[in-house]
């Protein structure tokens, strides 16, 4: 793989625009895909609290990380600096301490010292967890308990702090909308770094797009391949990317995959892309995507793919009863 392409972040930090997805990753697998990514050349990896994988990836980087230094065990030096963790304060931590709290819990887990980059997942908060891997807590009806007094400049100023304490690089957000983009923007001290929401070649979020270049805030795409592994609602738009008659021509012009074609997009439109894989040919395959380069008439066909929000795909939490009566929504719009 060539050298990784990296992203200056408002931060001053470096974040390299390929990552590996994590999110259903199971825990017996992630370890070894994390390292076999890192082996391949990938410098980022993205994950959550909510994965519930944050043991077996911090298990990954270390074995790659033991191995990049040889018989040295210096956790944190030098090959620390070479890679880029990313992961994501839970909708049951958005209270006040909650957010040290659940970091210092991300933390553990992964075995780091610092994170790179620490995300505000979603943009509503739970209430009530029984326990901490109790994500989506009920209430007495038995409906997710949304916290409907969610204070989001509240979250965002011990975000602020998280860096204060160096256990963070960086801070940004996940799944906002332009509207509460623009509220943190205004108050914050410390602006949101990056914003990390679904975006793939018929869901282009131009709108978005054209609001973070001007105001300085790198998206990252999640679902770039469609997310084809996950169970979708039943009136869900299911994206059909990784076999489309235009990704298709283009790939074969370049000979590689439709799914590399997938991912190259977005890097040449420097925006960050995660695709998720656990299995280790594709992983590799995912990752060789700096040896080629779309042209200017490829990238406008590609562009031309983009049908809007009608087909954003992840709908999960906007369909949780409650949620549409939240100050917050319309949630991921
Ligand atoms: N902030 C948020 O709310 C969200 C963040 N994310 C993040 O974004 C990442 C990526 O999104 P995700 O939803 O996983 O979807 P992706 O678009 O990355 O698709 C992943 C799926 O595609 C399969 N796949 C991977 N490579 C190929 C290939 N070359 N050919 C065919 N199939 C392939 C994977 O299976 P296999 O493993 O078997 O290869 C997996 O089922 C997540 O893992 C997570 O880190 C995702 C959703 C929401
Ligand atoms: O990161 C995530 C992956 O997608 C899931 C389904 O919508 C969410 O749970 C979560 O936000």
């Amino acid at each position: 793989m060539a050298a990784q392409k990296n992203v200056k972040l408002s931060s001053g930090k470096m974040m390299p625009l390929l990552g590996l997805g994590c999110w259903q990753s199971p825990p017996e697998e992630v370890a070894i895909a994390v390292e076999t990514a890192l082996d391949a050349g990938y410098r980022h990896i993205d994950t959550a609290y909510n994965y519930l994988n944050e043991e077996a990836v911090g298990k990954g980087i270390h074995a790659w990380m033991n191995k990049a230094k040889g018989a040295s065990k210096i956790i944190n030096g030098a090959v620390r600096k070479e890679i880029f963790v990313v992961t994501k304060l839970p909708m049951i931590g958005m209270y006040a301490g909650g957010i040290e709290e659940y970091l210092r819990k991300s933390l553990k887990k992964l075995q780091l010292d610092y994170v790179d980059l620490y995300l505000v997942h979603s943009p509503i908060g739970f209430k009530g967890a029984a326990h901490d891997k109790d994500l989506m807590p009920k209430n007495k009806d038995g409906l997710v308990n949304i916290d409907y007094g969610t204070d989001q400049i509240a979250v965002w100023k011990e975000m602020e702090k998280m860096v204060d304490l160096g256990l963070t690089k960086s801070i940004g957000v996940s799944n906002f909308n332009e509207k509460q983009l623009r509220r943190l923007l205004a108050i914050g001290r410390i602006p949101p770094a990056v914003n990390q929401i679904e975006m793939h070649l018929e869901f282009q979020q131009l709108e978005m797009h054209k609001f973070c270049k001007e105001n300085n805030i790198i998206l990252t795409a999640y679902g770039p391949l469609g997310s084809p592994g996950r169970q979708y609602l039943n009136d869900s738009y299911k994206p059909q990317l990784l076999n489309n008659a235009l990704v298709k021509m283009v790939a074969d012009h370049h000979k590689v995959t439709t799914a590399q074609v997938l991912i190259r997009y977005w890097i040449q439109r420097n925006v960050v892309v995660i695709p998720k894989s656990t299995n280790k040919g594709r992983i590799q395959v995912n990752g060789d995507v700096l040896g080629f380069q779309l042209t200017e008439q490829e990238m406008e066909a590609l562009l031309g793919l983009n049908k809007g929000p009608s087909c954003r795909s992840f709908r999960q939490y906007a369909m949780i009863p409650g949620v549409k009566e939240h100050a917050d929504c319309p949630f991921f719009v």
